[in-house]
C-alpha cells in the first residue's frame, strides 16, 4: 500500500516572529538530536523521523522525502533514525528525549515501546464518571517518568453540572501539571492547547476510551481525519479497537501522536515518575528510621507521623502505595525475565561449546 506523506513536506511554518523553521525542525528536530551527530554523519546518513508504525513497515520522513523501512522491535513512532540507505535495518536510532513504554497487554510481561520524543502529554479525562484521581496520577507518573511535560485536559465541560469542581480537584493533584477544562468539540481546543502546540513540537493524547482524544486531535488538525467513537458506533461491525500509531501534522505546525486506547496501561520501572509526582511523601520516606520502611506499622516512620499530623492525606498515601506496588511488581517481573533470558543464552552458548569440543 502506498501512503502519502507529503503532508509533512509542506511543513515550514513561521514561528510567530519571522524566524523560518527548517523542514527538519518542523518534523520535530531539536538541538538534543543534532548534538548527537557529527557533520560528517549528517552528510552520510540523513535523519528521518518515524511518522507511522504499521505491522509490515515503518514509515519515515526526512527533509522533503519519505521512505518505508522494515519493522524493528527497537524502533517506535516518533523516533529519529540516521538513515543508512544501503542497510536500512542498521540505521542508528538517536537517543530519545522522551520515551513511553508499557508492559505488553496479556500475560506476557514483555516491555513494549509506545512512542518516543514527545514533548507534551495531554492526559485526557472527562467531567463525568471517568474522572478518577488514581488514574490521573498513574498517567502523570508515567509522563513524568518518560520525561514528558504533562497537561491535564478535562473534556465535556458542557455536559457537567459543576465543571469547576472537577478542575479544582485536578489542580489539587500536582503542581507538575497544568489543567485545562473545555468542550472538546468546536474551536476551543485550538486556543486552549496553543501554548503546547507550537511548530515542531510533538504532543500526544493519553486517556481512556471515549474521553475525547480523537475529538481533540481533530480539533487541532482542523479536520475530521480521525474517526470518533460515535461514528464508529454507527459502524455495522460495532466498535473496533484502534490500532493506529502515527504522527499527524496540524496546521499550526505541531505534530500530534495518535495512540491506541492505552486502557491496559501499567507502570514499569517508573519509580522516578511516581516519586516526583508524590515528592512530599518520597521526601518524608527518606526520613524514616528504617531504610526499607513500608510505612505501615514501623516505629519511627516519618510518613505515618505526617499522616497523623494531617500533613499528608491518608488516601493519597494509599494511592502512592498502590502505584509503587504495581511498579515494583511489573519491574521485578521484567528484571526476572531479563536475567532468565541471560541465563538461557549462557546455557545455549555452553551447550554449543560442549558440542563444538566434541567434534
Ligand atoms: N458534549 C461533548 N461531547 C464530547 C466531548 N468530547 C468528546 N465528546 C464525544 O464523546 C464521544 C467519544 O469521543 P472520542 O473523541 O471518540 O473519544 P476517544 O478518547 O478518542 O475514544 P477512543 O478512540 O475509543 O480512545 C464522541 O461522541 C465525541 O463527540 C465534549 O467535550 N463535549
Ligand atoms: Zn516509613
Amino acid at each position: 500500500m502506498t501512503r502519502d506523506y507529503s503532508q509533512f513536506f509542506s511543513l515550514s511554518p513561521l514561528d510567530g516572529q519571522t524566524k523560518r523553521v527548517t523542514a527538519l525542525q518542523a518534523l520535530g528536530w531539536q538541538p538534543f538530536f543534532s548534538q548527537q551527530i557529527s557533520a560528517d554523519e549528517m552528510a552520510a546518513a540523513p535523519p528521518v523521523r518515524i511518522v507511522a508504525v504499521h505491522r509490515n513497515a515503518l514509515h519515515a520522513v526526512g527533509d522533503n522525502f519519505a521512505t518505508a523501512l522494515p519493522p524493528r522491535q527497537d524502533v517506535t513512532v516518533g523516533d529519529w533514525l540516521m538513515l543508512n540507505s544501503a542497510r536500512p535495518q542498521s540505521s542508528r536510532i538517536l537517543a530519545r528525549s522522551s520515551l513511553i513504554r508499557r508492559r505488553a497487554a496479556g500475560t506476557g510481561r514483555q516491555e513494549q515501546l509506545i512512542a518516543a520524543n514527545i514533548d507534551t502529554a495531554f492526559i485526557v479525562t472527562s467531567c463525568n464518571q471517568d474522572f478518577n484521581i488514581a488514574r490521573l496520577e498513574r498517567y502523570l507518573a508515567l509522563a513524568l517518568d518518560a520525561r514528558i511535560t504533562p497537561v491535564i485536559v478535562l473534556t465535556k465541560t458542557d455536559l457537567a453540572e459543576d465543571p469547576h469542581g472537577y478542575a479544582d480537584a485536578a489542580r489539587a493533584i500536582s503542581d507538575a501539571a497544568e489543567v485545562v477544562a473545555l468542550d472538546a468539540r468546536g474551536r476551543a481546543p485550538r486556543t486552549a492547547l496553543a501554548p503546547w502546540c507550537k511548530p515542531g513540537r510533538t504532543v500526544a493524547f493519553l486517556g481512556s476510551s471515549g474521553v475525547g482524544k480523537s475529538t481533540l486531535t481533530n480539533a487541532l488538525l482542523g479536520s475530521q481525519s480521525i474517526e470518533t467513537q460515535s461514528i464508529r458506533e454507527d459502524d455495522a461491525k460495532g466498535r473496533h479497537t484502534t490500532t493506529r500509531r502515527e504522527l499527524h501534522s496540524a496546521p499550526d505546525g505541531c505534530l500530534i501522536l495518535d495512540t491506541p486506547g492505552m486502557r491496559e496501561l501499567q507502570l514499569t520501572d517508573a519509580a522516578d515518575g511516581i516519586n516526583s509526582l508524590f515528592a512530599g511523601i518520597s521526601e518524608l520516606a527518606a526520613g524514616c528510621r528504617f531504610n526499607d520502611c513500608r510505612h505501615e506499622t514501623e516505629p519511627g516512620c516519618a510518613v505515618l507521623q505526617a499522616v497523623e499530623q494531617e500533613v499528608i492525606d491518608r488516601a493519597q498515601l494509599e494511592r502512592w502505595r498502590k502505584l509503587m506496588a504495581e511498579d515494583a511488581f511489573n519491574s521485578a517481573s521484567l528484571a526476572e525475565r531479563r536475567s532468565r533470558d541471560k541465563a538461557f543464552g549462557k546455557m545455549v552458548r555452553e551447550v554449543k561449546k560442549i558440542k563444538d569440543n566434541r567434534r
